[in-house]
């Protein structure tokens, strides 16, 4: 047995060792089924098993890339560079570059990005003279993206009553309307969007047989990762490759099914075994990842699903430290405490900054955290959100280089075509749209013909029109023989987009045609790697492909050492030492958008099971009293989730203050109600915690609560109610002096005392540290 074989236990080799036909491994997080997937592949390729014949199928690209190292490690290099591996998206991208012709697209189709889609509709809604209130360009799109995944097409759609009526009931009874000319008006563009690529490929595997043939031939293996994400068109796609030799591994967990807000159905799993016959069903309980601490508490928390498989998972790794959870005032003060607690534990542990992750559930709260990080001087990397391709600059340069490869595409000729303004204006562009639409050809060719058609456009604009073609064509004649990098920089400069933010002047046009100098350099780095692989040219139309599939996570080369900042969605499968898991308040983490149903809640739930099994050392839960959002400051109450952890696995690090004196209010502003101590039915006594005073955000809030309960016991200055004037005092800072004075009266109570030092000063008694001698 090869030695690789026994870096898995006896649990993960079955899978791996397993022969042929169909075969599910279900187990809980960090059990090593990424692992088993991996080593199967290099087994079956050790057996023989060419690595044509391998399909594997991934969350990221990363996860593929990272595969194929490890795989290359074990059976060479050489072998490792044939094996089919990625996401969906760009798998299937690719075959439909080969056979996407029989569906009628040009293999050089564009690739039409969420903004691209987005741009399209809300131009069709306002073609069709629809208010765009009712109809939300942004809903439009995630009806459309819902069908396709379900694999409804506009026929499919309309023979639908259901369907029909659902969105009349809604208000938008054109929907079909804008559907069928959103298909057109892509397919016009040679453009697929992302489902496109799901859907068209399960469109070209059901009408032409051979092709269908074809691919089951060569993918003779094919393999799944996080198969519990998959929606229905993946899964259709997975189960016509594989109907003919029944080689699928499909690995996945349903407890870390988070994705069925974009069709994720887990329903592909728990039908495997009637799907396929004599499954080998395979489990793993050992989690490698994690502490015991952090294995325990996310059991603990899973089990409050009603809705999933039973599962064990344990580990023989160390107890670990306790689960840590953190209560602050606000956001920002959040934010500074992870940054100093990052701070606090690469500074003890000599840890690289790529140990630590800082999760959330939405993009928006990571402004708060970076920040903190910002005033530390702890680098960090944001995954997702508005990603550096999506940026205008970029996407202006991007644009010409689609044109170049696909002069069809709308969206990137409405985006350039003024741009750098060469004088044709918005109506010349409806002129051009309204012919296109009507001689059913896109608008470039409508330019390119202005001449046989009469368009009321005057001679002026018609000259400019026909320079603007002539450039992209001089491009298009460029490209036939440059590669990606001396065509992209030609490009930026001929078209006039660098001159124009040179020309700006502002920091904010330097700042963006640095950002083009980068996407530069990045071409150049890209066309260098192509140029070792075998089948690949690196030119222009490779680079925009891999631009357009790039994940969030692709951008992370791995060389600088910085901390991770990504939403949970975004982090499954990875692993890090030290996780922070942020915003941990109810409304927020269950998000307020997710609690309707029951199912809805699970998902929650399960998101934070992905969340918190994502550590290998510690967690830390940490939430606020008060948080910024939408504008708004807003009260916060902590995350149900925080209390469903058995209380065994966790540390207080803001323990409730009590105390035995009487509050004067009846909300409790100074933490939220200690429910370990309640549910022990424990006294709530003794005296507050020396040190542990309300800061001025709370003062504040009192205040506003109660303002004629003036001073809150217990918490004003420390200061001797005895001073008095003439008293001697010794100040911290400004050493010793007299009170000449003292005046105002609660916490506005200051005195005037004249330092031995020389100097006068006014001090609020609330805030200074004085002693009375
Ligand atoms: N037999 C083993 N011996 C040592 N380490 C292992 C073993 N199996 C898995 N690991 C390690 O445990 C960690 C988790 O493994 P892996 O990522 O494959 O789990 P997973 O089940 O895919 O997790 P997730 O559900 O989060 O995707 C990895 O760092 C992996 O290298
Ligand atoms: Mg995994």
């Amino acid at each position: 047995m090869e030695n690789y074989i026994n870096e898995l236990n006896e649990a993960q080799k079955a899978p791996v060792l397993h022969k042929d036909g169909p075969l599910m491994v279900i187990a809980g997080a960090g059990s090593g089924k990424t692992r088993v997937l991996t080593y199967r592949i290099a087994y079956l390729m050790s057996q023989g098993v060419d690595s044509f014949n391998i399909l594997a199928l991934t969350f990221t690209n990363k996860a593929a890339r990272e595969m194929k190292k490890r795989i290359a490690d074990i059976v060479g290099a050489s072998e490792a560079k044939n094996l089919w591996m990625g996401t969906f998206h760009s798998v299937f991208a690719k075959l439909l570059r080969f056979d996407g012709d029989k569906l009628g697209y040009p293999s050089n189709f564009t690739i039409y990005d969420t903004q691209d889609s987005q741009r399209l509709l809300s131009a069709i809604i306002k073609e069709m003279g629809l208010d765009k209130d009712i109809y939300k360009y942004k809903q439009v799109q995630n009806r459309i993206s819902s069908y396709k995944n379900s694999l409804i097409t506009v026929k499919a759609y309309y023979n639908n009553p259901d369907l029909v009526e659902a969105d009349a009931m809604a208000k938008r009874p054109r929907m079909g309307e804008i559907y069928q000319n959103y298909v057109d008006r892509c397919f016009k563009a040679g453009a697929m969007d992302f489902d496109d690529l799901l859907l068209r490929t399960n469109e070209l595997l059901t009408r032409f047989p051979e092709v269908l043939a074809k691919y089951q031939d060569r993918f003779r293996y094919i393999l799944v990762d996080e198969y519990q994400d998959t929606n229905h068109s993946q899964y259709l796609i997975v189960k016509a490759l594989s109907d003919r030799f029944q080689n699928i591994c499909v690995v996945g967990d349903d407890a870390q099914s988070i994705y069925s807000f974009r069709g994720a159905n887990i329903s592909n799993i728990l039908n495997f075994q009637k799907d396929y016959d004599n499954v080998g069903m395979y489990r793993l309980e050992q989690n490698y990842r994690s502490t015991k601490n952090i294995v325990n508490a996310a059991n603990s928390i899973i089990s409050k699903n009603t809705n999933q498989l039973e599962k064990v998972v344990w580990t023989s790794n160390d107890e670990g430290p306790l689960i840590k959870v953190h209560r602050s005032p606000t956001d920002a003060e959040e934010g500074r405490f992870v940054a100093g607690s990052i701070f606090e534990n690469k500074m003890q542990s000599q840890l690289p900054n790529g140990n630590f992750a800082v999760l959330y559930r939405t993009n928006s709260q990571s402004r708060a955290i970076e920040d903190a990080l910002r005033k530390r001087d702890i680098p960090y990397r944001i995954y997702g959100g508005l990603s550096f391709y999506q940026r205008k600059e970029i996407k202006d340069v991007l644009s010409y280089l689609r044109l170049v490869i696909n002069p069809k595409d709308e969206e990137a000729l409405k985006r350039i075509i003024n741009f750098p303004a060469r004088g044709i204006g918005q109506s010349t562009l409806d002129k051009l749209t309204v012919a296109a639409n009507h001689y059913n050809r896109s608008i470039f060719e409508v330019i390119d013909n202005l001449e046989r058609i009469d368009l009321k456009i005057n001679s002026g604009t018609k000259r400019k029109l026909g320079d603007f073609v002539a450039m992209i064509k001089s491009f298009q004649i460029m490209n036939e023989s440059a590669d990606a990098f001396t065509l992209a920089e030609h490009v930026a400069k001929k078209s006039g987009v660098l001159l124009e933010f040179k020309k700006d002047g502002t920091p904010e046009g330097i700042g963006k045609m640095e950002n083009i100098e980068e996407l530069l350099n990045g071409i150049k780095d890209f066309v260098e790697g192509q140029k070792e692989l075998a089948d690949a040219k690196g030119d222009i139309g490779e680079f925009l492909e891999d631009v357009a599939l790039a994940t969030d996570l692709d951008k992370d080369t791995g060389d600088d050492d910085r901390v991770a900042l990504m939403t949970i969605h975004l982090a499954k499968g990875l692993e890090f030492p030290h996780v922070y898991i942020v915003g941990m308040e109810e409304d927020l983490f269950p998000s307020a958008m997710s609690m309707n149903t029951r199912s809805e809640l699970e998902e929650e739930r399960r998101l934070f099971y992905v969340a918190l099994t994502r550590a290998e050392k510690q967690a830390y839960l940490t939430y606020t009293q008060n948080r910024y959002r939408w504008g708004k400051l807003v009260d916060a109450e902590p995350s149900r989730f925080i209390e469903e952890i058995d209380e065994k696995y966790i540390e207080n690090l803001t323990p409730v203050q009590r105390s035995g004196y009487t509050p004067l209010i009846d909300v409790d502003i100074f933490g939220d109600v200690d429910k370990s101590r309640l549910r022990q039915n424990k006294p709530l006594q003794g005296t507050p915690p020396s040190g542990v005073r309300p800061n001025e955000n709370q003062l504040r809030k009192l205040r506003k609560l109660k303002p004629e309960l003036g001073t809150p016991v217990g918490n004003t200055n420390s200061v001797d109610p005895n001073l008095s004037e003439g008293s001697l005092v010794n100040h911290t800072r400004f050493g010793r002096g007299q009170v000449l004075k003292i005046e105002g009266v609660g916490n506005d109570r200051k005195a005037e005392i004249k330092f031995d030092k020389g100097d006068i000063k006014k001090l609020l008694l609330r805030f200074a540290k004085l002693e009375v001698l």
